[in-house]
């Protein structure tokens, strides 16, 4: 029951929902004692022979003008309560969302996609029964039963009454037994369905993966294994559940068969009529509902009070970065100087730092490039501008302001990123590429794909600029997507591009070429590259040789290249594998 405590607020905002819905349940519960009193009178009657045209006339208008009135009762307490239930729904959907998106980075390595799904679906649900036929079911259960046991006191007889609902509270205490039984079946099975849709997840995701290694088979197997497992766990579920309703109806039946045999003796004896032990076996069969529905309640109850705390416990998790709400609004513009003493993933082992040290300055307009073997720290140094990670010591400044005393909207809309993978949304080639900012004209569309050198690949796709990518869409190769989104960073001409190997899969001719755009478009602003490719970094105006997360090598090309280390070697490695290349591919084409 206090799963409706823990809604207290939601109902309080939407009070007015709730107490016309509540009003016109309560009108519907009063009409529906009615008619089981005119059907005693009228039998009575009819037993009697004194029914007249009239009475006639009276008791059947009056049944049907009730009947009427409950329609119409029905009606609005139905569409006012499942409005305010679908009200709660989108709010939580809302506060659920709003939170998803304001995360950090550590919360989806915490948490499995599978799982956040499940809260947003599976779960809103449940929370969202309580909300509709929870308060239905109580309010129409204990209205209904108490205003059943009146009439029938009022309208029978106060003995039979009491004898005939004894049996009831038995009721109350099975369903208070197998209760707690239910809660932790259905939470089991909800943790099942999280784990089965994250396998399906992933397995769809890693598809490619699973079949190159041969592996469809096996995970075929791992995910029969894991269906079958829901299964069992959901037919405890269905187990539990389906012992409600016979449990209910054994209960009725004792209810009906005091009425019948205490009921008969009271008529025997004349001490009621017919028409009255008529009337109780009518009212008797209005408990029928009101009981099934009290066993149904403690379900939805216990059902939405399970999915309120894991949504509430999802709610209730703090981002490690934290906007400064009442930061500096104007855009992030100027220098760029980073100064990191040391920075360690959440997860990280203390002793060796991701980054240490860590001491650069980029004037506005100049152009750095960050090179360095694999895991050296590039990608991190990366994360920590993008605001992904906040806790270094040292502080990272643009135009000698914290980035962290920025609000995230002045910070992040200052900021073009564009990383090794690009996610591309399910949509055209232009919806796509003017993400940020959907108000953009084509022209600015086709202008950020030429400077990205696209613009020739999209009039290639079937329909150009309106065709469909990401999962539903066509496939672009792998240096199409990379250059879809750096035309998606350029389109904002943001004050700082970042490129995280960005330009691994295009090839050296494209690459030249849009570095040379970037190197005349971007003047007088930031342009921050990171690679394993030294042709993309060799034209920066600093370039930063990193390993083990500190800065080893520093300089332009040609002081790197005369100091003769790390990127000196790295140079003259690829120098020559570029131009073994050019050889074979030279012969190859006099072969033909
Ligand atoms: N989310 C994370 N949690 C913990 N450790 C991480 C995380 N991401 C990266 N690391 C570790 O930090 C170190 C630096 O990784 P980083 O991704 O910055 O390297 P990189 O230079 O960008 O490598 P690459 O060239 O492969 O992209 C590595 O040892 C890596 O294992």
């Amino acid at each position: 029951m206090n799963i409706f405590g823990k809604l207290m607020w939601f109902f309080r905002q939407n009070k007015r929902l709730y107490i016309v819905g509540l009003f016109f349940l309560f009108l519907t519960e009063i009409s529906q004692m009615v008619s089981p009193a005119l059907i005693g009178r009228f039998t009575d009657q009819v037993v009697s022979r004194t029914l007249t045209v009239e009475n006639l006339v009276f008791y059947a208008g009056g049944i049907f003008l009730f009947a009427l009135l409950m329609y119409v009762f029905r009606y609005a307490w139905i569409t006012h309560i499942f409005q305010g239930s679908a009200l709660l729904e989108k709010t939580l959907r809302q506060q659920l969302f709003d939170h998803y998106m304001k995360m950090d980075t550590t919360f989806y390595q915490r948490h499995r996609t599978g799982d956040l799904m499940a809260h947003a679906t599976n779960d809103l649900s449940a929370i969202q029964r309580v909300a509709s036929g929870g308060i239905l079911m109580l309010v129409d259960s204990v209205v209904v039963i108490i205003f059943t046991v009146i009439s029938m006191v009022i309208v029978v007889d106060w003995r039979l009454t009491l004898i005939g609902v004894l049996p009831l509270p038995l009721l109350v205490l099975g369903v208070r037994y197998l209760s707690p039984k239910m809660r932790q079946a259905f939470t089991s099975a909800q943790e099942a369905f999280s784990r089965l849709s994250n396998k399906s997840q992933e397995s769809i995701a890693g598809v490619k993966a699973i079949k190159t290694l041969g592996q469809e088979m096996a995970d075929v197997a791992v995910f029969e294994s894991q269906v079958k497992d829901t299964i069992q766990i959901n037919k405890r579920v269905a187990l539990i559940d389906s012992l409600f309703g016979p449990m209910a109806t054994v209960i009725m039946t004792i209810s009906f068969v005091i009425m019948m045999t205490y009921g008969g003796s009271l008529v025997l004896n004349d001490q009621i009529t017919i028409g009255q032990l008529v009337s109780f076996s009518t009212y008797l069969g209005l408990l029928v509902w009101p009981m099934f529905g009290l066993g149904q309640l403690f379900n939805v109850l216990e059902r939405g009070n399970a999915s309120y705390i894991r949504v509430q416990n999802i709610l209730s998790e703090k981002s490690a970065i934290i906007e400064d709400e009442e930061g500096v609004v104007e855009q992030a513009k100027g220098d760029l100087n980073i100064n990191i003493n040391q920075f360690t993933y959440p997860d990280g082992d203390p002793t060796k730092p991701a980054l240490h040290n860590v001491e650069i300055t980029v004037k506005a307009g100049e152009t750095l490039g960050i090179v360095g073997r694999v895991g050296a720290g590039k990608t991190t140094l990366i994360k920590l501008l993008l605001r992904q990670f906040d806790g270094y010591t040292g502080d990272i400044r643009v135009g000698d302001v914290n980035i962290k005393a920025y609000t995230f909207n002045a910070y992040l809309k200052s900021i073009g990123y564009v990383a090794q993978e690009n996610f591309l949304f399910s949509t055209t080639v232009r919806d796509n590429i003017r993400f940020s900012d959907i108000n953009k004209n084509q022209r600015d569309v086709m202008l950020a794909a030429k400077k990205a050198d696209f613009n020739e690949d999209v009039w290639s796709l079937p329909d150009g600029y309106d065709t469909e990518v990401g999962e539903q869409g066509v496939s672009l190769s792998g240096g199409q997507k990379q250059r879809l989104a750096i035309a998606r960073a350029l389109i904002t001409d943001p004050e700082i591009l970042i490129l995280d190997d960005a330009l691994s899969a295009v090839d050296a001719l494209t690459e030249k070429h849009i570095l040379g755009t970037l190197k005349s478009e971007r003047r007088e602003k930031t342009t921050i590259i990171a690679a394993h490719r030294i042709s993309s970094v060799m034209n920066a105006d600093e370039i930063i040789v990193f390993d083990h997360g500190e800065i080893k090598e520093r300089g332009t090309h040609a002081s790197l290249i005369a100091r003769n280390g790390w990127y000196a070697e790295m140079y003259h490695q690829q120098q020559l594998a570029t131009e073994l290349e050019d050889k074979l591919s030279g012969k190859g084409v006099s072969d033909v």
